[in-house]
C-alpha cells in the first residue's frame, strides 16, 4: 500500500476500479473484481452477503498491515484524534456479520462501504480515514491508554486541563475501553481508562519532581441526562450548573471526594457505576443515553486548596441516538435533541480551542457548560476517542462516528498546515534579512 496522503485528516473515497479509473494511486491498492466468486469458510449459503465478504476479504489481501506497538513513538499534542475498532461480538459472530472495517496501519482506517449499482451490481464504496492513532480489533485497553490519556496526566501537573472523551454509537466500546472490562455483569473497573488514569495520577503524586508541589487529589463522578446534572457518589442526587458574573461555572453541591490511592478511586468508579445504572430497567440503555464524567482534580494543600490540575475523562452518550428521529415519543425526541445539541457543542467548542479561538460556544450545551475550563487557556489538552463497531449492519453509525472525529481532526490538521506555513515563511524572511 502507497504511504498515506501528507495532508492530515482529508477523508478518500477509494471506489472500485470502475468507478475509479482515473485514480492512479488508489488503483494499485486494489485488485480488479472477482471474476468467479470464491466460496467462503462457511460457504455461500451459510453468510449473507458472501459476495461482500469476499471482496473485503480480496481488498484486505492487498493491504500492508503495521498495527500500533508500544515501543511506538507518542507525539505530544494539544488535541489528539484517534479511533478505536472492537472486535465482532459473539451475537455478530453468531448471525455471521461481515467485518467491514479495516485497520491497516497507525492512524489509518478503512470502512469498505457495501453498496449496490442501479443494474444490481455489488461493489464496495472503501472509505479511508486518517486520524493521529488507529487501533485495531487486537488492541489492548492498556496499549489505547498509552497513546491517548497517559500523556495527559502528567500534563495536570503542570496545571492543565486535561479531558478524554469516548465517542461513539451504544455497543462500540465506549464503557469498556473507560470503565473497564465487563465479564457478565460485572465490571472489572481496574481495566480501564479511568483506573489506569489514576494510577499515574498517584505515580507522579508520589514522584519527588512534584514532592514540593505538596498536592492531594479529588473525585468526582456525575452523569448528565437530558442536559441535567446528577451526582452519581451522592445518590444521584440532583445538582445545579450555575455561572457567575467572572464565567465560572459550578456545578452547585458536587461531591468532591479525596482520595489517597488509585484503589480508591477505583472504589468511587465502582459505586458511582452502580449509581448510574441502579433502578433502571436496562442498564446499557439508560448509559447510552446520559454523559457521564470523571474528573480526577489536583489541589495544593493550602487553605484555600487552590486547584492545580483538572482530568476529566468522559464516556459520551451514545450518538446513534443524536440521529435516531424515528421515534414520536416525546421524552424520546428531547433526549435525542439534548444529545444532539450536547455532541454539536463539544464539537464547536474542541474545533474553537483547537484554532485558539476567542469565542468558545460552551454555552451551547450543560456538557459544554460544566467542562468549559477543559477549553480555555494555553494548557488545555484534549484527546476524543472514536469507538466504532466493526458489523456490516452499524456501517451507517459508523461513518457518522467517522465523519464526526473527522471533522475535528480535519480543523485540527488545517490550523497545523497554517502554522507550518506561517514558520516556514518567517524562516524564509528570516534568511533574507540575513
Ligand atoms: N475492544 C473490545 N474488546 C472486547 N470486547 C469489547 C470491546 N469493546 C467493547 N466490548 C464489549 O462490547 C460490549 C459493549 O461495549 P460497551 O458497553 O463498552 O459499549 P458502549 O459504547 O459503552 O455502549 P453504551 O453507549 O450503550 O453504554 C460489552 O460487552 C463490551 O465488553
Amino acid at each position: 500500500m502507497p504511504p498515506p496522503p501528507a495532508v492530515k485528516g482529508r477523508r478518500k473515497s477509494v471506489a472500485p476500479p470502475e468507478l475509479n479509473k482515473g485514480n492512479k494511486r488508489l488503483s494499485c491498492v486494489i485488485k480488479p473484481p472477482d471474476v468467479h466468486t470464491k466460496r467462503g469458510k462457511f460457504g455461500e449459503a451459510s453468510r449473507p452477503n458472501q459476495k461482500f465478504y469476499d471482496m473485503i476479504q480480496d481488498f484486505r489481501e492487498t493491504l500492508e498491515v503495521t498495527p500500533l506497538s508500544t515501543t511506538d513513538h507518542i507525539e505530544s499534542q494539544r488535541i489528539c484524534v484517534c479511533v478505536r475498532k472492537r472486535p465482532l461480538n459473539k451475537q455478530e459472530i453468531n448471525k455471521k456479520e461481515i467485518d467491514v472495517v479495516s485497520v491497516p496501519g497507525k492512524g489509518t482506517l478503512l470502512v469498505h462501504e457495501p453498496k449496490q449499482k442501479v443494474d444490481l451490481t455489488k461493489y464496495l464504496d472503501n472509505q479511508i480515514f486518517h486520524f493521529d492513532y488507529s487501533f485495531d480489533e487486537t488492541a489492548t485497553n492498556d496499549l489505547v491508554y498509552k497513546f491517548t490519556a497517559k500523556p495527559l496526566v502528567q500534563s495536570i501537573f503542570e496545571g492543565a486541563m486535561a479531558t478524554c472523551f469516548a465517542y461513539g454509537q451504544t455497543g462500540s466500546g465506549k464503557t469498556h475501553t473507560m470503565g473497564g472490562d465487563f465479564t457478565g455483569r460485572q465490571q472489572n473497573s481496574a481495566k480501564g481508562i479511568y483506573a489506569l488514569a489514576a494510577h499515574d495520577v498517584f505515580t507522579y503524586l508520589n514522584h519527588r519532581r512534584y514532592a514540593n508541589l505538596d498536592l492531594s487529589a479529588y473525585v468526582s463522578f456525575f452523569e448528565i441526562y437530558n442536559g441535567k446534572v446528577f451526582d452519581l457518589l451522592n445518590k444521584k442526587a440532583k445538582l445545579r450548573v450555575l455561572e457567575d458574573d467572572r464565567q465560572q461555572v459550578q456545578v452547585v453541591g458536587l461531591e468532591e471526594v479525596y482520595v489517597s490511592s488509585a484503589e480508591e478511586v477505583i472504589k468511587m468508579i465502582q459505586m458511582g457505576s452502580a449509581c448510574r445504572t441502579s433502578g433502571q430497567t436496562s442498564a446499557n440503555a439508560n448509559s447510552s443515553r446520559s454523559h457521564a464524567i470523571l474528573q480526577i482534580v489536583l489541589r495544593r494543600n493550602d487553605r484555600a486548596t487552590t486547584l492545580l490540575g483538572k482530568f476529566s475523562l468522559v464516556d459520551l452518550a451514545g450518538n446513534e441516538r443524536g440521529t435516531d428521529v424515528s421515534s414520536n415519543d416525546r421524552s424520546t425526541l428531547v433526549e435525542t435533541a439534548e444529545i444532539n445539541r450536547s455532541l454539536l457543542a463539544l464539537k464547536e467548542c474542541i474545533r474553537s480551542l483547537g484554532m485558539n479561538s476567542d469565542h468558545i460556544p460552551f454555552r451551547m450545551s450543560t456538557l459544554t457548560k460544566v467542562l468549559r475550563d477543559s477549553f480555555i487557556g494555553e494548557k488545555s489538552r484534549t484527546c476524543m476517542i472514536a469507538m466504532v463497531s466493526p458489523g456490516m449492519a452499524s456501517c451507517e453509525y459508523t461513518m457518522n462516528t467517522l465523519r464526526y472525529a473527522d471533522s475535528v481532526y480535519d480543523a485540527m490538521s488545517q490550523v497545523a498546515e497554517l502554522e507550518e506555513k506561517v514558520y516556514v515563511e518567517l524562516k524564509v524572511n528570516s534568511v533574507h534579512l540575513l
